[in-house]
């Protein structure tokens, strides 16, 4: 009966989307429309051919094939997405490189926003479906809910990142951070992400443990507050249901609030919580260690959820927002420093113990370094936050230097150790490939972000500076221009660090594909067994 429902689905939308296509009025809308009537028919023909055929599933085996899926996934997207921030960062060294003939896709205007969603929402959000995906179902000791639902969340996700990125290209952007797709791609993402829900919230009703496990409170509360910001901040009317193009419902200074409660609460819901639920489960696997205080991590976890919703202000101060929401948000984001640092501190002792492993172990090392670098990165943020600093570093590299400290030292490092752990478990190898080669990793990753912090600090303070600096009659020194060439020395000490973060990443893409070709197999353990 599934199987016709499915087809029937599948063979609308293909029609609808024709139509579409020939309706069209603008050229992305209608390459979208076209995409949508070759996949769904493609999946039309596959789900015909398989209508019918008897299918056996063991309701007693974890699946783990979306797990394999979003880990080699995050892989992939982490080499892409690397490969366009070192591209764009050499183009704002050597504007050269924005080619007259590849005018204007790919411009750094457009590869910006490809960098930003390839990375957080590619990389980091495939990454985070792995993560879900697999701890939920080994601390809940029960299969994944909804039979093939969490394929249909897998796929459904890819195909949102293919239509968001040929947009960009393509010139199509609503011109909201970390929010460009247009508002059809919006609505798509809405159905994925409510399957999503439905899916882990499914596989949590069925456990066999008592408790749910910390690390998915925090997936739980990135699912359902990714949920809510997404739609919020999306509200838009449409030009006309054929075009690409729509319209805020929000305007002015409303439209900015909304739009950096949004952008705020994405780092903290999706580039923190949901981090700090891969956090809460893979540190203590490869330490082979309890958490250090169960009780801290509920405390931090209410107090965090609480404090991230009101902090949006702090990117909007000395603007037309009033004055007591900026100051609202400062003071929200000082508190704020003291949950983030009781997860990172939760995680740190969590290898009380276990220290010794550091020396032997590079991806405990790579998962410890993640953490340190959250500690770092959350307490830049609550000082950056004061009014008072925040009119020196607002507008200039030093917040591109916080966002990366935060984003390739945290969120890039604990993934990276994250498909360490799971390479192995999910292809039933004993060991990765290659040791050497994580501590290759780790080493040219951690110098990479050294590279990129130091120097975005350094041409970031550089410049709030020059563009302070008045003469005795009180006229400005410096020009605009003055600030971009100073900054050329250290822009491309950020190209470096960012090569040698990729090549890392390279490196552990080899070394991934090499332990699931090359690695010697374990017996099978896929049974779902009482919380591992
Ligand atoms: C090889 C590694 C990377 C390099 C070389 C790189 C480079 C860049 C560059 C050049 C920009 C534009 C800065 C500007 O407009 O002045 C940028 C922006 C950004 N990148 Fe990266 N990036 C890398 C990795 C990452 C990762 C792993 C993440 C997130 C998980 C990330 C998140 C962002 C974000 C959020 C922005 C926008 C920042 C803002 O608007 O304040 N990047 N990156
Ligand atoms: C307690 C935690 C944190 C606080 C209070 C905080 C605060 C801030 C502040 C004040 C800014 C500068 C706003 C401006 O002048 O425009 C900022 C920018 C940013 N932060 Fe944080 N931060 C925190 C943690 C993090 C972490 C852990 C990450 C990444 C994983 C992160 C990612 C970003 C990004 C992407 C931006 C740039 C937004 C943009 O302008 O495009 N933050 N943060
Ligand atoms: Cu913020």
């Amino acid at each position: 009966m599934l199987d016709y429902v499915k087809l029937l689905i599948l063979g609308l939308v293909a029609v609808c989307a024709a139509i579409a296509a020939s309706y069209a009025r603008d050229m992305l809308y209608m390459i979208h429309a076209i995409l949508v009537m070759v996949t769904a028919g493609g999946l039309f023909l596959w789900q015909l051919r398989r209508t019918g055929e008897p299918r056996f599933v063991n309701q007693n085996e974890y699946m783990d094939g979306p797990v394999k899926a979003a880990a080699i996934m995050t892989a992939f997207w982490a080499v892409v997405g690397f490969l366009v921030g070192v591209f764009i960062a050499f183009q704002l060294a050597f504007p050269q490189l924005n080619f007259d003939w590849a005018q204007p896709y790919l411009n750094f205007g457009r590869l910006r926003p490809l960098h930003t969603s390839a990375v957080i929402f590619a990389f980091g959000g495939t990454g985070l479906l792995a993560a879900s995906f697999y701890v939920v179902q080994r601390t809940s000791a029960a299969r994944m809910w909804g039979g093939g639902l969490a394929w249909f969340v897998f796929w459904g996700y890819q195909f949102f990142i293919v239509l968001a990125a040929t947009s960009y290209i393509l010139g199509g952007s609503q011109s909201r951070e970390y929010a460009e797709p247009e508002w059809y791609i919006d609505l798509w993402l809405v159905v994925v992400w409510v399957a999503y829900l439905l899916l882990f919230v499914g596989t949590l009703m069925k456990r066999r443990e008592p408790h749910i496990y910390v690390a998915n409170w925090f997936f739980l509360s990135f699912i359902v507050t990714v949920a809510m910001l997404h739609v919020v901040n999306n509200l838009a009317v449409p030009v006309s249901i054929f075009g690409s193009r729509s319209v805020s419902l929000f305007s002015g200074v409303q439209d900015a609030m909304t739009q950096w409660w949004y952008g705020h609460n994405a780092v903290g819901f999706f580039l923190t919580a949901g981090f700090l639920g891969m956090m809460y489960y893979f540190i203590p696997k490869q330490a082979e260690r309890p958490v250090y205080s169960y009780k801290l991590s509920i405390i931090h976890f209410w107090a965090l959820i609480f404090l991230y919703i009101w902090a949006g202000p702090h990117h909007l101060h000395y603007t037309a927002l009033p004055d007591w929401a900026s100051t609202l948000g400062m003071v929200f984001s000082i508190v704020l420093w003291m949950p983030s640092w009781g997860g990172m501190i939760n995680g740190l002792m969590t290898l009380s113990g276990a220290w010794d492993k550091l020396r032997t172990d590079p991806v405990l090392r790579m998962m410890v370094t993640s953490v340190a670098f959250y500690g770092m990165s959350t307490f830049e943020g609550p000082m950056m936050s004061i009014r008072a600093v925040n009119s020196l570093s607002h507008y200039t590299d030093w917040t591109i230097g916080h966002v990366h400290s935060g984003a390739l030292g945290w969120n890039g490092m604990i993934t990276f150790g994250m498909l360490y752990y799971l390479f192995p478990k999910l292809w039933n190898r004993q060991a990765l490939y290659s040791l050497r080669m994580v501590s290759w990793h780790y080493w040219l990753a951690t110098i990479g972000i050294v590279l990129y912090a130091a120097s975005m600090w350094v041409t970031g303070i550089m410049e709030g500076l020059m563009w302070r600096e008045v003469d005795a009659q009180g006229f400005l020194v410096n020009s605009f221009a003055d600030t971009v060439d100073a900054k050329f020395p250290m822009y491309v000490v950020r190209g470096l660090g960012g090569v040698l973060y990729l090549t890392g990443a390279i490196i552990m893409a080899y070394n991934l594909w090499m332990t699931v070709r090359k690695g010697v197999a374990k017996q099978d353990t896929t049974v779902a067994a009482p919380a591992e």
